[in-house]
């Protein structure tokens, strides 16, 4: 896999301060600031309703903060158009399996590269490496994929926009366990190829032991951070998440 570029002088690739949201005129977000270092891959986790998705999206650009200063690979972001922080490499994958049923495989992926024309073949090899599945059903109606495979379209799509930095909203859902240890080795593969990825999401021990830094929302907070492994033996994170006492290591999911 060729690895990607980043003009990056050491610095964090993505600092987040002070982010507070409100969906309508409710505050979803308050203070939220954290850090995100290149090829690092960083877990939000946190109980239903905490305020992950709106962490993502208001770093996407989908959401417009209240207030907050979003600086990406040293420029700041937080009033630039969903379409320029794309360009720039900024990619959000929404949870779930959505891909144009009529369009084929290909068509897909193609949609997703619309603002990197120039890059496509370079980027379709990248996607069909990690998921040789989708290159041999590339003329195929998309709606007759399976679950996993659409999942893995959604993905390919954000691939295609050019991703240095990938959003990956609940990237395990209504997945098989199979499944999901085929997207955390293609994440684990992305990495290694010069990405960066903040993963939020509900499947806490898959996430988590593949972070190398973890954030606890709560309430639209950040209560607890630490490596991805320590946060999933954290009692508090055992308590408020698996709701018992045993140990979150053990069990599945
Ligand atoms: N479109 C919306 N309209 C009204 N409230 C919303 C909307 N989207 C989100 N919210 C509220 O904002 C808060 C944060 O939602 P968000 O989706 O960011 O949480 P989350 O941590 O991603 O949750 P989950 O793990 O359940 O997806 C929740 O209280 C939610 O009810």
């Amino acid at each position: 896999m060729t690895p990607l570029a980043l003009q990056n002088d050491g610095g964090p690739l993505l600092q987040v301060r002070n982010l507070c949201a409100s969906i309508g005129a409710t505050p979803v977000l308050q203070d939220v600031s954290f850090s995100v270092w290149p090829k690092q891959i960083v877990a939000m986790i946190g109980p239903n309703g905490a305020g992950k998705t709106t962490i993502l999206k208001a770093v996407a650009g989908i959401i417009r903060p209240v207030h907050a200063e979003i600086v990406y690979n040293g420029v700041r972001i937080d009033a630039l158009d969903v379409a320029d922080i794309v360009r720039m490499g900024v990619v959000y994958v929404p949870e779930g399996m959505s891909v144009f049923p009529e369009m084929s495989v290909l068509e897909n992926l193609e949609v997703g590269g619309y603002l990197h024309r120039h890059r496509i073949d370079e980027r379709l090899r990248l996607v069909f490496c990690l998921f040789p599945e989708l290159e041999a059903k590339k003329r195929q109606r998309a709606g007759a994929l399976s679950g996993g495979e659409k999942r893995m379209v959604v993905l390919g799509r954000g691939l295609m926009a050019g991703a240095r930095l990938l959003l990956l909203d609940d990237p395990f859902l209504g997945l098989s366990p199979k499944i999901v240890r085929r997207f955390c080795s293609a994440f684990q593969e992305l990495r290694k190829s010069g990405l960066t990825l903040l993963i939020a999401g509900q499947h806490v021990r898959r996430i988590l032991r593949v972070a190398h830094v973890a954030y606890l929302i709560e309430d639209g907070s950040i209560t607890l951070t630490g490596p991805g492994p320590e946060i999933l033996h954290h009692h508090h994170v055992i308590q408020i998440l698996f709701g018992d006492t045993r140990d979150s290591s053990q069990s599945a999911p």
